[in-house]
């Protein structure tokens, strides 16, 4: 377990350009020591904002497109092409603009999918995939990925996995379906805790006024059950990328001044 480092951000645009800078530093590090990179991405407002900000840099050539493993660290289980889906909103935020290569890209099983309207059986299919990815070197069924992003709730919900709901409780499996999600749709897939804490480096994203609350009771000690973003860490990081406004109920000690 890593414990959680702070870096805060004046604002919500400078924190997605701070981030989206970091991630193209990390994918194109590891791409030159291992020859390809893998990362989990994330929905939600905060994850989107990355991905724009990502299509905006020009850096972003520096990457090897074709060399990048994309996962998802949720899905709201819906047919392929809603517009609620994570998936598509990455699409049209940037994935849809780089020459990704199309059997890295691991899209979460849609509601109209294999699987059909079945999202147990999508987890169940989706953990296949992962475990099928997953190498000796891995010690476990997930591939150990470079960068996992999860968006930080206003209720501490991290991927689907929210507050006191069965998923957040879940040892064993690496995806689960999630039903009755207190935030639409109500019927998703998402990695577990120990499927996230199969990455080298976790990064929780957390801008807005309305993450000030979640962002201090994650941080204040507060159990995995009650505060599933408490219980998200990575390998070697756990990086908590905010903006000072996300930041203003956290004890300044933690964390150096916002850049101005
Ligand atoms: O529904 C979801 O919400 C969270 C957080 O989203 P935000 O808009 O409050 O930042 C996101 O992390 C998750 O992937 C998504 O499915």
């Amino acid at each position: 377990m890593s414990a959680p480092q702070l870096v805060v951000h004046r604002d919500k645009e400078l924190m997605a350009q701070a981030a989206a800078a970091r991630l193209i530093t990390k994918i194109v590090d590891a791409q030159a020591a291992r020859g390809h990179a893998s990362v989990v991405l994330t929905g939600g407002r905060n994850g989107n904002g990355l991905l724009a900000a990502l299509a905006d840099a020009p850096a972003r050539d520096a990457i090897d497109w074709s060399r990048l493993d994309l996962w998802w660290g949720d899905e709201r289980f819906l047919p392929e092409g809603d517009p609620e889906r994570n998936v598509t909103q990455a699409f049209e935020a940037l994935l849809a603009s780089v020459p990704l290569t199309p059997s890295r890209v691991h899209a979460m099983p849609a509601s109209d999918g294999p699987c059909g309207n079945d999202a147990d059986a999508a987890a169940a299919t989706y953990a296949g995939e992962l475990a099928a990815a997953a190498g000796p070197e891995d010690h476990g069924p997930v591939p150990t990925f470079d960068v996992l992003m999860l968006g930080v709730g206003p209720d501490t919900h991290v991927a689907s996995l929210f507050p006191e709901l069965p998923a957040v409780r879940e040892t064993e499996r690496t995806v689960v379906g999630v039903h009755g999600a207190p935030k639409p749709p109500p019927t998703r897939i998402s990695l577990t805790l120990p499927a996230i804490r199969a990455a080298r480096e976790v990064w929780l994203l957390a801008a807005g006024e309305d993450k000030a609350e979640a962002a201090e009771i994650a941080l204040s000690g507060a159990g995995e059950i009650q505060a599933p973003a408490a219980g998200a860490y990575g390998r070697s990081r756990t990086l908590w990328l905010l903006d000072a406004a996300a930041a203003s109920r956290l004890p300044r000690a933690l964390y150096p001044p916002a850049s101005p």
